[in-house]
């Protein structure tokens, strides 16, 4: 199979879809790799360390989808890729389609097939292939909250470990999946002190189980997040339904009752947010403020640190690659079920129809 590479476009996006270790194990099972000039050089890869791995390197990104069978992505294809997406192309890359319908309309429109990361299931019904850059995320949505909340950046003026006679911040977190652990593990080990939510009794129990004392579990129901809001500085956001929009936990009305300077990260904005307020962001402009309260939304926040996101992506990615192109998408996602549940469009049909009930 041709397999090519873009470059990622999207503001801010570091990070690139296969290593030249990928390109070496495709060369190798006798596959072609187009890569995009300097698509790896912001994750640490030149154009010479993909030629020696086996591939050839193309200048500009329409030759690269022009020429490729498969187009292998990190973020989902923004409007000025759209055009160059062909009838029967594979795309494999995340997509969050739930929350985007001009992005929807385009890929049914493009007749190709659609292939998303995120909605990809392993054995026991989880997400391999959002897992990893959910780990990144949740760990760094304690980072920028953390520096958000410095005065001179219009948050609370607090910091989250507090010192020796003086009580730390407050962490909370909706949702106690691969985010909302790791967020927790964060600013646990910061010192501050932390609520997770989730609907989830199982999740909530294994947190009880392997988090400090400092880390409480609450059942996340309306009530009990209309009283945390009110005394928690830094509030993380990591709910998912597959596939689907995110439910609207926080409103604009609740922001009313939280402190100023209250810093919210949504690491949900990709499925829509689970904060009423949210609006995606960008690393170059990654806050903005209502009522006083500072929101954090950016949509790929791990592309911010590509030599770990990068690696830790195609670490998981790169075997369904493989598979993909030795079998074709129809063999490969017949013979492995969980595959089969990221063929989210292919041929203009809507596939994963929970799409369509969240973008219409
Ligand atoms: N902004 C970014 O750069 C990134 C965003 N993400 C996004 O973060 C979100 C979370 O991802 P994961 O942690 O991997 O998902 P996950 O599936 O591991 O965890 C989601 C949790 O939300 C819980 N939940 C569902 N409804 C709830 C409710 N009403 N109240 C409280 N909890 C509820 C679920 O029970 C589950 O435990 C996803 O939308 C994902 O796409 C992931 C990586 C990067
Ligand atoms: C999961 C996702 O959207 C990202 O890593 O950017
Ligand atoms: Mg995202």
């Amino acid at each position: 199979m041709i397999i090519g590479l873009p470059k990622e476009i999207k503001n801010n996006e570091n990070r690139v879809a296969i290593t030249p270790a990928g390109v070496f194990e495709l060369v190798k099972n006798k596959h072609t790799v187009f890569v995009q000039k300097n698509a790896g050089f912001n994750s640490g890869f030149t154009d010479n360390d993909y030629i020696e791995a086996g591939a050839t390197i193309l200048d500009s990104i329409e030759e690269v989808y022009d020429k490729a069978d498969m187009i292998v992505k990190v973020k989902e294809p923004i409007e000025q890729e759209y055009g160059l997406i062909k009838e029967g192309q594979i795309v494999f890359t995340y997509f969050h389609f739930a929350s985007s319908k001009p992005l929807t309309d385009a890929m049914i429109d493009s007749k190709s097939i659609c292939i998303a990361y995120e909605t990809v299931e392993d054995k026991n019904g989880t997400l391999p292939l959002l897992t990893p850059m959910s780990e990144v995320a949740g760990r760094m949505a304690v980072q920028q909250g953390a520096k958000y909340l410095e005065k001179p950046i219009k948050g609370k003026g607090i910091l989250l470990g507090g010192v020796p006679g003086v009580q730390p911040g407050k962490v909370l977190i909706l949702g106690a999946g691969v985010v909302g652990v790791q967020a927790a593990k964060m600013a646990a080990g910061l010192g501050a002190h932390v609520t997770i939510m989730d609907v989830n009794m199982d999740r909530l129990r294994y947190v009880n189980d392997v988090m400090p004392s400092h880390v409480v579990t609450e059942f996340s129901n309306e009530y009990n997040v209309r009283k945390h809001i009110k005394t928690h500085d830094l509030i993380i956001g990591g709910v998912l339904i597959k596939g689907a929009k995110a439910p609207k936990l926080i409103t604009k009305s609740m922001l009313k009752e939280m402190h100023p300077g209250t810093v919210l990260v949504d690491v949900a904005v990709d499925q829509g947010g689970c904060m009423e307020t949210t609006k995606p962001t960008t690393h170059e402009n990654p806050t903005f403020i209502i009522d006083d309260i500072v929101h954090y939304c950016v949509a790929n926040m791990p592309g911010a640190v590509p030599y770990t996101s990068t690696i830790a992506l195609t670490n998981v990615t790169l075997p369904y690659v493989i598979n993909i192109a030795n079998k074709g998408w129809e063999k490969a996602c017949e013979e492995n079920k969980g595959l089969q549940k990221g063929l989210n469009i292919a041929y203009g049909e809507v596939i994963y129809k929970d799409i369509l009930e969240s973008v219409h």
